[in-house]
């Protein structure tokens, strides 16, 4: 019989991503309790605390989070912040589950954190995201010869971004799609930290070492986050594209990531019947 007593969760990051899913987890509609949260921003983490029904505790630092008495850490916050705290959680025996993907393409993080769950039988999760086809992706990786992401946003949804600054492209003044970036999975997220996690989890599922083709391309007449996966190999072929509406509270991010994340939470904290 598979344990499906009340879940204690503890959430990382209380920005667009984190406050859908603690709303959602505060809605009653899933088998947990938000017990403690934390974000670098106290204003953030005090807004979402007030807004809740059921209010979790405000701790001070991340590592509180998992030395609390709670089942699984949801991180909605960045890559440092994996890179700072997931050790610990998995060391202080509780699951994880990761948005930041992108840092998992740091070899040496990748290979400590599978030693970490291994060695303390706990396990990290990488809800599909702002894409979809994960598992199908997954399935296939024996069998891969190609596989290519190219994501598409509006340039508002990649402002800020330092690379695309020191490469001359003046976003302001786009008339038509312009591509910011081409190169590597591993290269993309540390030059777009905020903007293509997708692409650390197309390469994780596709085990490609960090070594997956992504193209980034700016277009000012979208208005989606748009992300088309094109594979294949010994298998066949497969298209997967995706047209996200961004969330209005940060317009980086899909909508869907913040579905997908509270699917995969509710999902972990019950028993019954699940697809995909
Ligand atoms: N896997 C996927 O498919 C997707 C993943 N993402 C990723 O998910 C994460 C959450 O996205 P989103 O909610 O939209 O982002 P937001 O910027 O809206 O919220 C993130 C919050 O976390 C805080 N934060 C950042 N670093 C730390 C840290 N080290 N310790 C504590 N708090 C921290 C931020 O503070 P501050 O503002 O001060 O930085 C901010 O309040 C991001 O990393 C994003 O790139 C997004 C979309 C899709
Ligand atoms: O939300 C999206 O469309 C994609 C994104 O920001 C990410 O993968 O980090």
């Amino acid at each position: 019989m598979p344990d499906i007593s009340l879940r204690r969760i503890a959430l990382l990051g209380c920005g667009a991503m984190g406050t859908r899913i603690a709303r959602a987890i505060d809605s009653g509609g899933i088998n947990a309790v938000l017990t403690h949260v934390y974000d670098q921003a106290p204003e953030r983490s005090k807004g979402l605390v007030d807004s809740l029904k059921t209010k979790p505790i405000i701790v001070e630092n991340t590592h509180l989070l998992s030395s609390n008495n709670t089942n699984l850490v949801v991180e909605a916050a960045s890559q440092d912040a994996v890179k700072d705290v997931a050790l610990s959680v998995i060391q202080n025996k509780k699951d994880l589950l990761i948005m930041s993907v992108g840092a998992l393409l740091d070899e040496a993080i990748f290979e400590v954190l599978a030693d970490a769950c291994r060695e303390y039988g706990r396990s990290i999760y990488l809800p599909s995201g702002a894409i979809a086809g994960i598992d199908a992706l997954r399935a296939v990786r024996g069998e891969l010869e190609s596989v290519t992401l190219t994501t598409t946003k509006n340039p508002r949804s990649l402002s800020g971004v330092p690379y695309i600054e020191q490469s001359g492209v003046d976003l302001g003044s786009l008339d038509g799609p312009a591509e910011v970036f081409a190169g590597t999975a591993a290269d993309a997220v540390r030059h777009f930290p905020a903007n293509i996690n997708v692409a650390a989890l197309i390469d994780v599922a596709c085990a490609g070492g960090g070594s997956t083709k992504v193209r980034i391309v700016a277009d000012p007449s979208i208005d989606r986050n748009i992300h088309e996966v094109r594979a294949s190999g010994g298998f066949g072929s497969m298209i997967i594209r995706v047209e996200n509406v961004p969330d209005p509270d940060n317009p980086r991010t899909s909508l869907l990531a913040a579905l997908s994340a509270i699917e995969r939470i509710r999902g972990l904290c019950s028993g019954g019947i699940m697809a995909g």
